[in-house]
């Protein structure tokens, strides 16, 4: 087991990490989500002893990384594909990671079999793709046989084949009893490979359940009602009517309601007493990808700007309609709703923290993720209230790179 506790990592006056607490435990797979420059390789090299925290502690079976009775055999690690020596062949590679570990040879060539790696073993790994790359650094992982797997964005660059081996892969080696912790920013490939999800932004915690739970909490039904376009009053007509009645209703960027808390017959009822004409009314589940989006957008730290390609566009021909956003098809600043619990957690709490205080700054729970004792967390800026998180007009500053040196991630698998 993993066990993490007031994991906080500061460099300089940038806090990376911030009081993290969580387990991630044996014989499951447990996602790491959040998005960019959340935290998540942080806190996977103290993990591995690469870094060390500034405050709290993370241990593997009880003890840090570094003092792990023979960590390579215990704990296999994914944390940069790329940090290889590109000179060397595959095999050599592998086998020069085993020799430091004192893994025998026989198991390079059983690992480089695992990964799909066979025919090319003997071709220096510069002139490997991204999806090679990172085979081999899974190889690598695997090496020593661990109980331990921390994988940072492993099906980063892999085809569909690959995407689905990786699954696979995460899914066999925990039914064999085996932690795996692995990070991502794909919810919906979370959701099919993850028992168990931990979710950060801005370094804080902001939600660790089974992925059951998460779906549960996260999936509300809606229904989406669309009166005609060209009768703009029936649509206020129909939605005074909706929320009269106990419905929950949201305007949808192209001009349709979004209505919970109200069945599909009675939303069409409610629309034949009023007398307003519907040109739909279909049943919708929100997807865990809006759920995801809705828990981290006040914790996203680099957002696009609306690229206004001026001069480049051709004007619409008089009369002309801009084509029609598809709702939940990732157009910029589209955020699903709130689900429909009025007025309680904008997503549901870690678990074990029932009845917790209020959400904290940027949506994270003031349970987990609130300051400890004596330490002002540096996160603390109030948000305008009711606001949209703030973007920036210019794209920030690329973050510096991590900390990690190839030779360093080396020593942890
Ligand atoms: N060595 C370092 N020195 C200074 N700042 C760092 C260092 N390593 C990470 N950071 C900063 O810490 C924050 C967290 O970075 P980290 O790489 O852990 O995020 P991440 O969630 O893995 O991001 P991504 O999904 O983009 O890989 C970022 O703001 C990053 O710029």
């Amino acid at each position: 087991m993993i066990e993490a506790v007031g994991l906080t990592k500061r460099y300089g006056d940038k806090t990376a990490v911030y009081n993290l607490s969580f387990q991630v435990r044996p014989g499951a797979v447990t996602g790491f989500l959040g998005p960019n420059g959340s935290g998540k390789s942080t806190t996977m090299r103290m993990i591995l002893g690469l870094d060390n925290p500034t405050a709290g502690q993370v241990t593997i079976g009880g003890y840090p990384y570094r003092k792990l009775p023979n960590a390579p055999r215990q704990v296999g690690a994914l944390l940069d594909a790329k940090a290889v020596h590109g000179g060397r062949h595959a095999r050599n590679h592998l086998l020069s990671l085993a020799q430091l570990s004192g893994i025998p040879a026989r198991r390079v060539d059983e690992v480089l079999g695992v990964v799909g790696l066979q025919d090319v073993a003997k071709k220096r790994s510069k002139g490997f793709s991204l999806g090679m790359g990172q085979r081999l650094g899974i190889a690598a992982a695997l090496l020593g046989d661990p109980q331990v797997l921390l994988f940072d964005e492993p099906v980063n660059g892999l085809d569909p084949e690959g995407i689905l081996w990786v699954r696979n892969l995460m899914k066999s080696l925990a039914a064999e009893g085996r932690t795996v912790f692995v990070s991502s920013h794909l919810m919906s490939e979370m959701a099919l490979t993850a028992d168990h999800l931990i979710v950060i932004g801005r370094g804080q915690l902001l939600s660790d359940m089974s992925v059951k739970d998460f779906i549960s909490a996260n999936s509300a039904d809606f229904a989406r009602v669309r009166t005609p376009d060209t009768e703009p009053q029936l649509r206020e007509k129909l939605s005074s009517a909706l929320t009269g009645a106990g419905g929950h209703v949201l305007p949808e960027q192209d001009g349709a309601l979004r209505v919970t808390g109200l069945p599909l017959p009675r939303i069409s009822d409610i629309a034949h007493d009023t007398d307003v004409r519907l040109w739909e009314l279909s049943p919708h589940q929100a997807s865990l990808e809006e759920a995801y989006m809705r828990m981290t957008q006040g914790a996203v730290d680099y957002r696009s700007t609306i690229d206004q390609k001026a001069g480049l566009m051709e004007p619409l021909p008089p009369g002309a309609q801009p084509p029609m956003p598809v709702p939940g098809q990732g157009q910029p600043g589209w955020y699903a709703p709130p689900p429909p619990q009025q007025g309680g957690q904008p997503f549901a709490m870690p678990q074990g923290q029932p009845g917790l205080p209020p959400a904290g700054p940027y949506g994270a729970p003031a349970g987990p993720g609130a300051a400890p004792a004596g330490q002002p967390n540096p996160y603390a800026q109030p948000a305008p209230q009711g606001a949209a998180p703030a973007r920036p007009t210019a794209a920030p500053a690329q973050p510096s790179a991590p900390a990690a040196a190839p030779t360093k991630s080396e020593d942890a698998r």
